[in-house]
């Protein structure tokens, strides 16, 4: 079964003669458990999808069908109890006044998920973490552990989708393999379907079974990683892409 179907998804920005296309005519569908990337240069639309889906783009046509819903305008609450966003930047996403523990219980709180005391200790092992990081603040925390504070929260609500937009891209190159190898361990753990963003596609490689290549707002081809490892791409466009990335793939 499709944990999400896109089916001809435009979104634009302004309007009149200063609309422009973010994302032009693009469909695909990822299966439940599946591990889907999203690469392309900067600018090519990547986060956009995301942000359609989440619901943080104001203006888009198509039909978006995900974790069961079919999309409209707004998102309901059991929406975001199902589908969850991870951002870049650990720093930003995390408010400097707010403990871990307080980070953790307004998520669950939120979709009043019950033994929310238990539950926190679960999700900091789950993490990686353990609950000697509970009642710590932002600053406090090294880069790769606020990324794992925002993966815990994700997690929070027991959502079976995560969106996961360049999670590893703000962090040093040693922590970005632990945080990959996390997420690779939290999808068996937790049955989660991915879409992951990434300008790297050694990372994708590691995460996904299956990539869409953006340019432009569109997709240039859809391809599985075994066929991008060898280097069986369709348009000149990936073909190039995977060439200047010889080296992080194989
Ligand atoms: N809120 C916005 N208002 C106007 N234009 C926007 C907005 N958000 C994105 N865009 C434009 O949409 C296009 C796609 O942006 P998007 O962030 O999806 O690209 P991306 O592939 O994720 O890039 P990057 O890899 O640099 O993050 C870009 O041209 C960008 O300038």
């Amino acid at each position: 079964m499709s944990a999400i179907t896109i089916k001809d998804l435009n979104v634009w920005f302004g309007v009149s003669a200063d609309r422009s296309y973010a994302v032009r005519d693009v469909s695909f569908e990822v299966a439940d458990g599946e591990s889907f990337g999203l690469v392309g240069e900067s600018g090519s639309g990547k986060s956009t999808i995301l942000r359609a889906i989440a619901g943080l783009v104001p203006t888009w046509s198509g039909k978006m069908t995900v974790a069961g819903e079919t999309l409209g305008p707004k998102r309901s609450k059991s929406f975001y109890s199902k589908v969850q966003m991870v951002f870049q930047d650990p720093y930003a996403s995390l408010h400097p006044r707010q403990t871990v523990d307080r980070v953790l219980s307004e998520a669950m709180e939120l979709h009043e998920v019950q033994n929310i005391d238990t539950r926190i200790g679960r999700l900091l092992d789950d993490v990686g973490l353990g609950t000697g990081f509970r009642f710590r603040y932002p600053h406090q925390l090294s880069g790769g552990q606020r990324q794992r504070v925002a993966i815990a929260r994700a997690l929070a609500c027991d959502p079976s989708i995560l969106l996961l937009d360049e999670p590893t891209s703000a962090l040093d190159v040693s922590v970005q393999a632990e945080i990959l190898n996390l997420l690779v361990d939290l999808r068996l753990e937790h049955k989660l379907t991915y879409i992951m963003v990434s300008h790297d596609l050694g990372v994708v490689g590691h995460l996904c079974e299956r990539i869409g290549v953006m340019k432009d707002g569109r997709f240039e081809e859809v391809l599985t990683v075994d066929a991008m490892r060898r280097s069986e791409a369709q348009s000149p466009y990936t073909q190039h892409l995977l060439e200047s990335s010889i080296n992080s793939i194989r």
